[in-house]
């Protein structure tokens, strides 16, 4: 089986950055403010984790924001290498991103739900650098945008993956003991996770050294 790329997120401190790039992160999650979940971390910290990782490893601002000046602004306070946009924009604000911030990668979240999720995906997937399929639901009354830990419907991830050229990433509920099974089933870019490396609220270095061991 290939090895997928690893993104851990919920990063909340520099010696957690460090611990997720020993076992071998390619790329960190910093979570900023969100409507829910468990990883939120001031927007300060995010700005001083994201300088203190050094290159290749990718640094991903996650950002609630839905307009884009305000993007810019969450952005420019933080400067990572990437940017996930976990809720919906205007499809004409990927290109603002793209011309006010030309260094900037563009990840954007799709919430796996039902058909509808496919064809969103693929739309999207024309604006963007990589596409984020996670769990959540953002039509609560308050948004549910990831951090879930619960698994969503791998065959409409699988679809998504097929029908678009772009890297994806699956997410929602992957652990040591699932994600064998998650990569043969969608065979993604890349996994990324939250939940199952913490123990109150804490990246955990035996669970995260259990994940790692059991992904190869
Ligand atoms: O973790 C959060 O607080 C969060 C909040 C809002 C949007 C995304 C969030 N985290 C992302 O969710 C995925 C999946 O998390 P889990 O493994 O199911 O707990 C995680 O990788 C982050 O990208």
């Amino acid at each position: 089986m290939y090895r997928p790329r690893v993104k851990i997120c919920c990063i909340s401190s520099k010696e957690e950055a460090k611990m997720a790039i020993k076992y071998g992160a390619s790329a960190l999650g910093l979570v900023g403010h969100m409507p829910s979940g468990p990883g939120i971390i001031d927007d300060a910290l995010i700005g001083q984790i994201a300088m203190s990782v050094p290159p290749p490893i990718a640094t991903f601002l996650l950002t609630s924001e839905t307009k884009v000046d305000d993007i810019i602004r969450h952005y420019k306070k933080v400067n990572t290498t990437t940017i996930q946009i976990v809720d919906t924009i205007d499809k004409n604000d990927y290109q603002t991103l793209r011309s006010e911030l030309p260094h900037v990668k563009l990840v954007q979240v799709i919430h796996v739900i039902d058909d509808k999720s496919v064809k969103e995906a693929i739309e999207i997937s024309n604006y963007v650098d990589a596409i984020l399929l996670d769990s959540g639901n953002p039509n609560l009354a308050i948004k549910e945008l990831g951090g879930t830990g619960r698994t969503h419907n791998w065959d409409l991830s699988k679809t998504i993956r097929a029908s678009i050229s772009i890297p994806v990433f699956l997410a929602g509920g992957l652990n040591k003991d699932n994600i064998k099974q998650a990569i043969a089933h969608v065979e993604p870019f890349g996994v990324d996770l939250c939940s199952s490396v913490r123990t109150n609220g804490k990246l955990d270095e035996s669970k995260l050294r259990a994940f790692f061991e059991e992904i190869g």
